[in-house]
């Protein structure tokens, strides 16, 4: 039995629905699919959870939502006509819509993620439909009928465990299931959705509770490639990676994958493969346990954009009990979470993503640091980009940072900071966000050229 999921892209308009109808039909394992809200149909268009986004900001700030409601409602109504599909369901879609914007017992960010998640919920009653109309027995299945429970963290769900077992159920129902991905439900029946990107989490989680044989994620590149495609032309493709390899790559700005959907597949040892809705007939991405000995101990170089180094430096600091503790608590104190942390004897430099910090708690952890550890120096350095050089031969291979760092020095790009992941899978280099494409492209030239 197989799990396939279908992103944004593989949905965006009817034309790519019915390639996703043909892939279901060409393989009667494809048991359980789990769909995205419609993506991008061009480099300029615009994806549905993001215009979905939109319209909650502007009902809680009280303005206009027509034309936000508007874009959502022709968006699908464009899709049902062109499919054929009876008028029935964008009302049925429209209701639920309203719905969620007229119900009064929702807190305001509890009617976010309802919202947000109308997007994949009408995809999928959407797609159920049109497979039925192609002749195949598929029904709708909602993520609370699923089973899929989750924690009360709006916008960012995590899975609970008693979830696995309800999956497993589904293994009973007839027919193909159609579930809409990125939103679960809580114990109390609350709808909360994961994080962004989070279809694939909901397609790992099914894959891992109906105990699949594959888990299939469906997006618009034919694999994985050894670097993001917008830095390289034609980078080479990656045809197998291990889980950890994959974590480590998605983490650190594989977009094509989301870094938290690894980890139901890996608990049930689910092999996964990412393939191409425009061309399924090509192998794609394999993801699997165990790297096979004659591969590359590069496997891929990964790069994200919008973290701060905060720097720290005393005399003896590597001497004094409970430094890093009492450091790491001023940033936990300010509800901050960290990435990285790399230490020398007289200094720690902590890595945050920009995104966590505000000039108030920024200005919080400084002074609190300044006036509660006695440091010689305390700084922020902004506007950084990491970058992750990732493989698991990386463990027991010579020479491998010695090819990075003249990599970055041919392309004259200066080094913020190095770090030697404590797995040894990967090794992290701080640039400065403007350095990122030479470094990367230098970095590419060294390991796959
Ligand atoms: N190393 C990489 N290999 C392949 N795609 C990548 C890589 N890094 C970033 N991407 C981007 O990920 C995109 C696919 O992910 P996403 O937009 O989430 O797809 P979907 O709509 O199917 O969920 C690709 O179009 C590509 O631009
Ligand atoms: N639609 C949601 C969830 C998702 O997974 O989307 P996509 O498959 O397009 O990355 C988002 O945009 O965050």
């Amino acid at each position: 039995m197989k799990v396939a999921k279908f992103g944004g892209s593989s949905v965006a308009n009817a034309t790519q629905i019915r390639k996703v109808g043909d892939i279901i039909k060409t393989d009667s394992t494809r048991k359980c699919i789990i769909v995205s809200a419609p993506g991008k149909r061009n480099s300029d268009d615009y994806k549905i959870t993001d215009i979905l986004i939109r319209l909650g900001n502007a009902f809680k700030n009280n303005v206009s939502y027509e034309e936000e409601l508007n874009i959502v409602i022709d968006r699908f109504s464009e899709i049902i006509e062109e499919l054929e599909l009876p008028p029935s369901i964008l009302m049925d879609i429209e209701e639920s819509i309203q719905g969620v914007l007229t119900n009064n017992n929702y807190s305001t960010t509890m009617k976010l993620d309802a919202l947000k998640a109308t997007g994949e919920d009408s995809l999928a009653k959407i797609l159920s439909a049109y497979l039925s109309s192609i002749g195949l027995e598929s029904n709708y299945v909602n993520p609370k009928e699923a089973g899929i429970i989750v924690t009360n963290d709006p916008g960012n769900a995590q899975i609970l465990d008693e979830s696995f077992q309800n999956i497993y159920k589904l293994r009973e129902k007839d027919g193909i299931l159609v579930i809409p991905g990125f939103f679960g439900y809580t114990t109390n029946g609350g709808l909360i959705t994961f994080s962004r990107g989070g279809s694939d989490i909901t397609g790992s989680i099914v894959a891992a509770g109906v105990k699949a044989d594959l888990y299939e994620n469906f997006t618009d590149v034919n694999s994985v490639y050894t670097v993001n495609p917008k830095f390289v032309d034609n980078p080479k493709e990656i045809t197998t990676l291990t889980y950890k390899e994959m974590r480590e790559l998605s983490y650190a700005g594989f977009s094509v994958f989301h870094d938290e959907a690894l980890i139901p597949a890996i608990n049930e040892q689910i092999p996964v493969c990412i393939k191409n809705t425009n061309n399924p007939n090509l192998p794609g991405t394999h993801i699997i346990a165990e790297k096979k000995k004659d591969e590359k101990c590069v496997v891929g170089i990964a790069s994200d954009t919008g973290f701060s180094s905060l720097y720290v430096s005393k005399y003896l600091m590597n001497q004094e009990v409970g430094f890093g503790r009492k450091l790491l608590q001023i940033i936990e104190d300010e509800d901050v979470s960290f990435e990285h942390a790399p230490s020398g004897i007289d200094d720690l430099s902590v890595i945050i993503r920009e995104s966590k910090l505000t000039s108030e708690k920024e200005n919080n952890i400084v002074q609190r640091i300044k006036n509660e550890l006695n440091p010689g120096t305390v700084t922020i350095q902004k506007n950084l980009a990491m970058i992750m050089v990732v493989g698991e031969g990386l463990m027991n291979t010579v020479g491998i940072a010695e090819k990075a760092t003249a990599a970055f020095s041919q392309a004259d790009v200066n080094i913020v900071m190095i770090n030697q992941g404590s797995s040894e899978v990967s090794l992290m280099f701080g640039v400065e966000k403007e350095d990122l494409a030479r470094a990367l492209q230098s970095l590419y030239s060294a390991f796959f050229d």
